[in-house]
């Protein structure tokens, strides 16, 4: 049994990822305050503690309390855990920032990049947040689909600072028995890893829904990984986060499950939808889609070559067909697949 001291802690965004965490805070016997922007969920979950939108027939623990003031929300909460799509971030750490008097701990969970400034979102974080509110932003992340962290079920995720006493604390906060938390000083490599598996999770609902196997998924999913490591390491990340929780962890769990939005969403156009289409339907965010602009122009700005994302990219921006997209794919002028053959031939 881990002793834990209680504290103060305030999710921000009631969807389905901040109100399952919110449901790991709680269980660790935190005040955990839910903030969400529309009056009539708040009520539910303060009412019937459910939150039926997000996490259908899940009954969430009695101290979590709902707001819809944010002041009220953070107040007294030294530690906020963001929970909201990459979109919405900037947006309401302003709403924060305004608010905010005392120093705060910042935790974002979500995975994406910012188009044209290319940003990960602790940099957006630090950006928005004036400089004597922040003391530290860490990242929360791994291979965790909210429906089953929701039922409890065996989850492990990794948590990531540019301060690892931070990172530490907030791994007290969050570790118990079913939600195993990890600590690795790569902020870098977290973030890239969490955020360009949306990409590939696409591209594996799209050869899905075109009928592909078990053979097309294997390959995105390895081809995938190297061109996220590729790219990763060109942004400073060390290579080895990219064969952990936060990067071939997610990209399995994101590639093979039908929880996953962004392999839904890929499935559909492979069925044929359009992407519009599917986005009006699918009523949750699908960060893939703006993630994919800014890693295509990622890998022009790095010089680095993305064969997955460069299709994906012309499939959601520019008309072309998912199964000329697999054709392009499958007829790339043949390579290595290891990059660095002299390392591999022991230097000769
Ligand atoms: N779901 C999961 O299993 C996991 C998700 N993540 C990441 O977590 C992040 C959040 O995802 P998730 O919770 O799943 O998304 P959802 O679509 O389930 O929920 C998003 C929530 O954010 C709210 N929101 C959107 N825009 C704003 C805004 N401008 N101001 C205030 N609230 C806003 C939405 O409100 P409204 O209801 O009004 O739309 C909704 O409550 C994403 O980056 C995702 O990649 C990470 C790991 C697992
Ligand atoms: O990040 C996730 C699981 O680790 C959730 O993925 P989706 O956003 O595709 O549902």
């Amino acid at each position: 049994m881990i002793m834990k001291s209680v504290e103060s802690i305030a999710v921000i965004g009631a969807g389905s990822w901040g109100t399952a965490l919110a449901m790991v805070l709680a269980d660790n016997g935190h005040d955990v305050r839910l903030w969400g922007h529309k009056p009539e969920q708040i009520d539910e979950i303060n009412t019937h503690h459910t939150n039926q939108k997000y996490l259908p027939d899940i009954t969430l623990p009695k101290n979590i309390i709902g707001h819809v003031s944010l002041g009220e929300a953070i107040e007294d909460a030294e530690v906020l855990v963001l929970a909201v799509p990459t979109k919405a971030i900037r947006e309401v750490v302003n709403k924060i920032a305004v608010i905010r008097k005392d120093p705060m701990t910042i935790v974002h969970v979500s995975k994406g990049i910012e188009p044209n400034s290319l940003m990960r979102i602790s940099e957006m974080i630090e950006e928005e947040t004036p400089s004597h509110l922040l003391k530290s932003v860490v990242v929360l992340s791994g291979p965790s689909h909210a429906e089953e962290v929701s039922l409890r079920q065996p989850t492990t995720v990794t948590v990531s600072s540019k301060e690892l006493e931070e990172a530490e604390r907030i791994q007290d906060l969050f570790i118990n028995q079913h939600f195993r938390v990890y600590t690795n000083p790569d902020i870098i490599g977290v973030e890239i890893g969490g955020a360009l598996k949306n990409i590939i999770a696409l591209a594996a609902g799209i050869t899905d829904g075109l009928g592909y196997g078990d053979n097309a998924k294997a390959a995105l999913i390895t081809r995938g990984l190297a061109e996220i490591a590729r790219l990763g390491v060109k942004m400073g990340a060390s290579p080895l986060t990219f064969s952990g929780l936060t990067g071939i962890g997610d990209l399995i769990v994101t590639c093979t499950s039908v929880h996953s939005r962004n392999w839904r969403a890929g499935n559909l156009l492979g069925k044929g939808q359009n992407l519009q289409e599917v986005l009006d339907n699918m009523g949750m965010v699908v960060e893939g889609v703006r993630t994919t602009k800014a890693a295509h122009q990622l890998a022009e700005k790095y010089q680095v070559t993305m064969p997955i994302t460069d299709v994906l990219y012309s499939v959601l921006f520019e008309n072309v067909s998912a199964k000329d997209a697999v054709e392009l794919l499958m007829a790339r002028g043949k390579t290595h697949e290891m990059e660095d053959l002299t390392n591999l031939l022991g230097g000769q």
